[in-house]
């Protein structure tokens, strides 16, 4: 379990803190979302259990093993000099090491991955020539195909059509169910039917009145 306490972020110049005092957990082979109004510090949140952003004081413990984040997707960097289909094998570079030999089971599931996420027809088209939202499903590919044992999700499904949506709620339903733990920023309301536990953020604090585990 991953233990979050007294988690405050505070960005040069800002006069109030991102995030103030967070005391959250987060469980293995369970979704919980993170939800909040703009600005409430969801990012924020998921960048320091990234690790791409250290905390200004507070804790964070337990992040065992490998972690995949997919930024939200007006953050996802395009400097990959690669295919989709490039991008989505480096979910396998961690298992396989240097020589990064792929096998038949990991061509298969990188293959499944893109499938599940609609990007056949995006395969050989270079990742940078890509929108945000089409560059974040990319990463949602690799990360499927990374098996990761802590899955951050930054608003996913912002700017999907329902059925696209859909995909992505299968897709963290099995992600959790294969036990990793996935963490998911979102304001779409849907999203809290999946959810094993909400955490709810209010001005970067945690709204404990509104924290809810079904
Ligand atoms: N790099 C930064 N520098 C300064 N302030 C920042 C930075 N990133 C975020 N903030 C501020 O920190 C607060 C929390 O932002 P954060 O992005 O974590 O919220 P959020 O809930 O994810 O909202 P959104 O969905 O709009 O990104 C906001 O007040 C935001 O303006």
């Amino acid at each position: 379990m991953i233990i979050v306490r007294e988690l405050t972020v505070r960005y040069p110049g800002a006069s109030q803190p991102a995030l103030d005092a967070v005391d959250a957990e987060f469980e293995p082979a369970a979704v919980t979302v993170l939800w909040g109004h703009n600005g409430s510090g969801k990012s924020t949140l998921l960048q320091v259990l990234a690790g791409t952003l250290p905390p200004t004081s507070g804790s964070v413990h337990g992040v065992r093993g490998s972690v995949a984040y997919v930024p939200q997707h007006t953050r996802v960097p395009e400097l990959l000099p690669l295919t989709v289909r490039g991008a989505v094998e480096m979910g396998t570079w961690r298992r396989l090491g240097w020589w990064r030999r792929l096998g038949r089971d990991d061509r298969r599931s990188i293959e499944n991955a893109c499938a599940r996420i609609g990007l056949d027809t995006l395969a050989r088209r270079r990742f940078s020539d890509l929108s945000g939202g089409q560059r974040q499903r990319v990463l949602l590919a690799q990360a499927i195909v990374e098996r990761a044992d802590v899955v951050l999700l930054d608003e996913p499904a912002t700017g999907l059509d329902a059925a696209s949506r859909a995909v992505i709620d299968d897709v963290v339903a099995a992600e959790a169910r294969r036990g990793a733990a996935v963490v998911m920023a979102t304001h779409h309301e849907e999203h809290r039917a999946l959810a094993d536990r909400i955490v709810t953020l209010t001005n970067g604090r945690v709204d404990r009145e509104r924290e809810q585990a079904s």
